[in-house]
């Protein structure tokens, strides 16, 4: 699939997404992305972008777990739950993917620090499941998706197909159709969900999906700079 259909116009979607586009444009022109879009991107950034994922994943699932949870409609539930179970999958695969092919053991990806703007994103995610509205948590959560699918189409499209691409299983994940359907689901359950709350939630939920989308700009701008704690040099231990 190429680009998503637009969101029905007068939905929550179609405004979170304008109001987002300047930030959108600046992650498609990140150092990363462009270096992932050409192959350029060195093999020591793509890994450690790809264990920083693997423990995302992790802190995303959890979110998605506690939105199943606090839905009254199985449908819905039913679907949170499911898409907690495909990134714990996920991990999983990059975890077996990062141990075959850089010949790492469990104890030593273990032992690779999560980084401060993956502590912050998931923690952001895990706050916003403990404190915040069931509306305001899937707002968090709706970026993950929807970015992720647009970037990967990009991709897509600027490689001409991705085929013989250095990355070009990464870029196919993204720009999948099972995934694209995913990201609709989603899109029409926020959609759906923003119609039903008042306007001081809905207002909320924009501020969530603006901060969600500022962390996936920060993932991939920390991993470019491989980011460590500046503070790792005071430890004791
Ligand atoms: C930082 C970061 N943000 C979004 C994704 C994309 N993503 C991962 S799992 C999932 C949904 C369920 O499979 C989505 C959309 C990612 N990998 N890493």
């Amino acid at each position: 699939m190429s680009e998503l259909p637009d969101p029905p116009a007068d939905g929550f979607c179609a405004e979170a997404w304008a109001r987002t586009a300047r930030l959108r444009e600046a992650i498609l022109k990140l150092p990363f992305n462009e270096a992932l879009t050409d192959g350029s991107l060195s093999r020591e950034v793509f890994a450690f972008y790809i264990v920083q994922d693997a423990r995302y994943l992790v802190g995303f699932a959890q979110a998605l777990s506690a939105a199943a949870t606090r839905s009254d409609d199985a449908d819905d539930a039913a679907f949170l739950a499911a898409a907690a179970n495909a990134a714990l999958l996920e991990e999983r695969r990059l975890h077996a993917g990062y141990v075959e092919e850089f010949g790492l053991t469990d104890a030593e990806i273990a032992g690779v620090e999560t980084s401060p703007t993956c502590l912050a994103y998931t923690s952001y995610l895990r706050a916003c499941a403990l404190t915040e509205s069931y509306p305001v948590l899937l707002a968090a959560i709706l970026p993950c998706f929807w970015v992720y699918q647009h970037v990967g189409t990009a991709i897509l499209e600027a490689t001409g197909g991705a085929e013989g691409h250095p990355y070009e299983a990464w870029i196919k994940t993204y720009a999948d159709d099972e995934f694209a359907r995913g990201v609709l689901a989603a899109r029409d359950l926020v959609d759906k969900v923003a119609a039903n709350s008042d306007e001081s939630t809905r207002e909320r939920m924009h501020e969530a999906f603006l901060r969600g989308t500022e962390y996936e700009w920060m993932f991939w701008d920390s991993a470019w700079r491989r980011e460590s704690w500046p503070t790792a040099e005071f430890r004791d231990r």
